[in-house]
């Protein structure tokens, strides 16, 4: 390559304009709930739990009692902030039943989901999540990856997962629910109370911590 064709080129690389789409591949980037510190939602007002208590917070009250879940999620969901009653469910690769689960009425519960640690597909979209947001559950816990992440990075729905995964779960229903389930230290069973935020997972086996 001679001297002037390698200028010329060195010249159209350095002043080469990013297409509309890089810019808004750029621009989208930017705001992946990923890499986005600032939900769509005032998360004061949202604290961990009705008394407004962070999770260090309760540690501090009620470390002899509360465990700490110690497996490292991301905060997927656009609540990052959130506590209720669990109700468990495991299956592998497969998102029927806890698409069935979220369509039942909830009090702010929490659905934990043992997929396993399993990345191959996702246990949850935003069509599931949505669902749980409607019947009034206030998140998910999951063992596994998600997808439609953008979309739940924007919902009022508290979502820790171990990442995401465009590809999607079987159907077929298998799966068990209202099983202890056990990752990250922590065994969970249904009716006990799970406190997110964005230092972790607690757990109190025997309902909501009091005042
Ligand atoms: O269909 C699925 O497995 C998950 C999904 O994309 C959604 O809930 O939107
Ligand atoms: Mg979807």
């Amino acid at each position: 390559m001679g001297v002037e064709m390698m200028n010329a080129t060195l010249f159209h690389e350095k002043n080469r304009v990013p297409s509309r789409i890089s810019i808004k591949a750029f621009i989208g980037a930017l705001f992946h709930p990923i890499l986005r510190k600032n939900h769509p939602f005032e998360q004061d007002e949202l604290m961990t739990d009705k008394l407004g208590r962070a999770t260090a917070d309760i540690v501090d009250d009620f470390q002899e009692v509360v465990e700490s879940c110690q497996t490292q999620f991301l905060d997927l969901g656009g609540r990052v902030r959130f506590s209720g009653p669990v109700t468990t469910v495991k299956c592998r690769n497969d998102n029927a039943l806890l698409k069935s689960i979220l369509q039942e009425e909830s009090d702010c519960g929490i659905l934990v989901i043992d997929g396993g640690g399993n990345m191959e597909t996702a246990l949850m979209g935003d069509l599931i999540a949505a669902m749980g947001r409607d019947h009034g559950w206030s998140g998910a816990v999951i063992l596994g990856p998600i997808r439609d992440s953008r979309a739940i990075g924007e919902m009022d729905f508290g979502v820790k997962a171990l990442g995401t995964n465009p590809m999607k779960s079987a159907k077929t229903g298998a799966g068990e629910r209202d099983v202890p389930v056990t990752f990250g230290g922590v065994t969970f069973t249904p009716g006990g109370w799970l406190y997110a935020d964005e230092d972790g997972v607690l757990f109190h086996a025997k309902g909501p911590l009091p005042a």
